[in-house]
């Protein structure tokens, strides 16, 4: 007894003057638990004045009456979050321009070198995040069948949803409508995602497997490496509604056309790809955005953290076409200044409702100084190019050395025209 006694008092448990012996009786003080009963019962420090609390011994253990011994074994720490299975990591995924959603705000600083997401964070993210979350547009599709391993070079999909009532075709949504400023104050931001609420399905592009981008990343070398994280890439795919911005991406990545009904996508998703570059493996994290001018202000803020910009027009849609020059406004707004962009008039292969000439397209491409070619989402011409030169180019800025005559992806892709004979529509 005389042991334990010291032994609480070492730990303050006894905070009535010294010498002082509070018995079972004290005021207010409720009797000593059973193992203590007869014993000196004392005060426990988190006694109130007018409340009361004992602690004796209860079979050979220090126990307070008043606060069941927490007096006895220090303070209760919070316990930690119990890790759910399947989740790595409590990350949210970080968005270019600087920031994460979070409840649809948009966070502080982007982490640079934030490690990607493995799938199963990216499940759990999304459904964090403003996009998905204010659209509430259903579920968010399965990812990889084993999320719960987190390996930094793993891709991911996060794919925004894709609207049951879109149009068909490039509709005049671009931003020549509206100049920037009215975009910003009209849509509102999340808001504006908000409206498409309970109208969206999930992308169809899942049916070669949700992850195999992820799965190529880890293929791609020992450990599931291969690639050097300073070469990843982030690419945004811009454009009207309905240029084919999505098909493009599918076909890049799945080296499919999945041909329907058009639903424009709600939002913005990403998918990854690892390609090889002069032996050099390169990621590109490959933003496709919604081309609806609701959900400008969404992608807006994605522009600012993108190394390169695709910027398409459908070549049957003389409006997507004459929105260019809108769409160059605003990324030279947004975007950063040294972007790579490239103009690319898509559906090469509908030449019967060419509505916009080769020509004119290569004569805006010159006027802005950026890089041109026709492709097609659905024969898959040039769109490997496309994203190639892409890559190629953001690799030789972040490896080149300078004393080293610079890349020129214009005559890259010159030249690869040529070799792979394309010409015919471009
Ligand atoms: N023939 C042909 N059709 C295409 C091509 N690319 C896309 N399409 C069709 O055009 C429609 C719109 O394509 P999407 O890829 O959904 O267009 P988007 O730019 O992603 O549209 P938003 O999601 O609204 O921004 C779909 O019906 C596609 O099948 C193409 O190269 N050739």
């Amino acid at each position: 007894w005389e042991l334990a006694a010291r032994s609480l008092s070492a730990q303050g448990c006894l905070p009535t003057p010294p010498g002082r012996t509070v018995h079972a009786s004290h005021p207010g003080g409720r009797a000593a638990s059973p193992g203590g009963e007869g014993r000196e019962p004392r005060l426990c420090p988190s006694t109130t004045a007018n409340g009361g609390g004992t602690w004796g011994l209860e079979r050979d253990q220090p126990f307070c009456g008043n606060c069941r011994g927490s007096c006895l074994r220090g303070p209760e720490l919070p316990r930690p979050p119990r890790p759910r299975a399947g989740l790595a990591s409590p990350r949210l995924p970080p968005i270019p321009g600087g920031g994460t959603l979070r409840g649809g705000e948009h966070g502080g600083g982007d982490e640079p070198g934030t490690a990607p997401l493995s799938c199963g964070e990216l499940d759990r993210a999304k459904l964090s995040r403003a996009v998905l979350n204010r659209t509430q547009a259903g579920r968010p599709q399965p990812c990889c069948a084993e999320p719960s391993r987190a390996a930094p070079d793993r891709g991911g999909r996060d794919w925004g949803e894709r609207d049951r009532t879109g149009q068909g075709g490039a509709n005049g949504t671009g931003p020549g409508r509206a100049g920037p400023g009215a975009v910003r104050g009209a849509e509102g931001g999340a808001g504006a995602v908000r409206g498409a609420a309970g109208a969206a399905r999930s992308l169809p592009a899942a049916g070669a497997g949700p992850c195999s981008s992820a799965m190529e990343a880890r293929a791609a070398g020992p450990g599931g490496a291969g690639y050097n994280e300073a070469l990843l890439h982030k690419t945004i795919l811009v454009g009207d509604s309905g240029v084919g911005k999505t098909s493009l991406l599918v076909q890049f990545d799945q080296g499919k056309f999945i041909p329907g009904s058009f639903s424009a996508t709600v939002g913005i998703g990403f998918t990854n790809k690892v390609v090889a570059v002069d032996g050099v493996k390169v990621k590109l994290q490959i933003w496709d955005t919604a081309g609806q001018e609701r959900f400008r202000s969404v992608t807006h803020a994605y522009y600012r953290d993108a190394q390169a910009l695709l910027l398409l027009y459908d070549i049957t849609s003389k409006m997507s076409f004459d929105n260019i020059r809108a769409w160059l406004t605003e990324i030279h707004e947004y975007a950063q200044k040294d972007v790579v962009i490239m103009l690319l008039g898509n559906k090469a292969d509908v030449s019967s409702e060419r509505a916009v000439r080769t020509e004119d397209g290569a004569s805006l491409a010159r006027e802005y100084g950026v890089p041109f070619m026709e492709t097609s989402a659905k024969t898959g011409m040039n769109v490997e190019l496309a994203f190639l030169a892409i890559a190629k180019e953001l690799k030789q800025r972040a490896m080149q050395p300078p004393d080293e005559p610079r890349f020129q992806i214009h005559d890259y892709i010159e030249s690869q025209k040529k070799k792979s004979g394309c010409c015919a529509f471009a």
